[in-house]
């Protein structure tokens, strides 16, 4: 397995408030991670650092072996949890400006995904409830052909059918050459996807392994794991 994305001794401050505290840890390809941790315990921050959309206060992030700058930007899809979608947009426009945007991004697949999600490419983003929008961010991302894709709090304010709907395609976007990390504080609707699990807390990994091992070393799910360490 070969590691696309290596954090070494990340750190990451915000004036005096340190973020992320020397993280070190590597993901392999054809894995799907869970970024784990309550508000404030800097899963943001590193997406955004890996993103490029942040700049680190120290250490290093190497995308496919290449330290961040723009060029590793074409390998990382990120969904934000911002809501960046301008309301007055239909979402074939969405397409388009994405399009435009990112060389790699496929707007028939875009089109093909929104429909199965119950969106119609007519539809205003105005138009769309809360849960609609939700699955867009996600259309938006997975329709772009990279080798990193990260989703930050996908399932926030999204009622149980769209959770499921949302990381159906992201669970069927996945490959063996793909990366997928999604940060959530919403573990039990999570757990059953992932293959590796990392705990942040105040900037620091508190315990990272595979899924399945922790369970069993353990003897209880990756939740009741995750309230143990919070
Ligand atoms: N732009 C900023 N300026 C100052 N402090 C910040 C900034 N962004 C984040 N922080 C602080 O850095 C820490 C980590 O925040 P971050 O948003 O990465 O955590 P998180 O785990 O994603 O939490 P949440 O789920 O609330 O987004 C927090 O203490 C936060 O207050």
């Amino acid at each position: 397995m070969e590691n696309i994305l290596k954090v070494e001794e990340l750190t990451k401050k915000y004036f005096n408030k340190v973020a992320l505290d020397k993280v070190s840890i590597s993901f392999e390809q054809g894995k799907i991670y869970g970024l784990l941790g309550p508000n404030g315990s800097g899963k943001t921050t590193l997406m955004k650092v890996i993103a490029g959309l942040h700049k680190q206060t120290s250490g290093q992030v190497f995308v496919n072996g290449n330290p961040i700058s723009y060029k590793t930007k074409k390998d990382v899809a990120f969904m934000p949890t911002e809501d960046f979608l301008y309301p007055w947009m239909k979402a074939k426009t969405l397409g388009k400006y994405f399009s435009d945007m990112y060389k790699d991004f496929n707007r028939a697949k875009f089109i093909n995904l929104i429909e199965k999600l119950e969106i119609s490419k007519e539809n205003k983003v105005s138009e769309l409830s809360t849960g609609l929008k939700g699955r867009l961010k996600v259309a938006l991302a997975i329709a772009r052909d990279a080798s990193i894709y990260m989703f930050d709090e996908p399932l926030n304010g999204l009622d149980p059918i769209s959770r499921e709907k949302v990381m159906n395609l992201i669970s069927e976007a996945f490959n063996e050459n793909k990366v997928i990390i999604i940060s959530s504080h919403l573990v039990s609707e999570l757990e059953t996807y992932l293959d590796e699990v990392v705990f942040l807390k105040n900037g620091i990994i508190e315990l990272k392994g595979d899924a399945e091992s922790m369970r069993e070393e353990n003897g209880k799910s990756i939740e009741a794991l995750y309230k143990e360490v919070y």
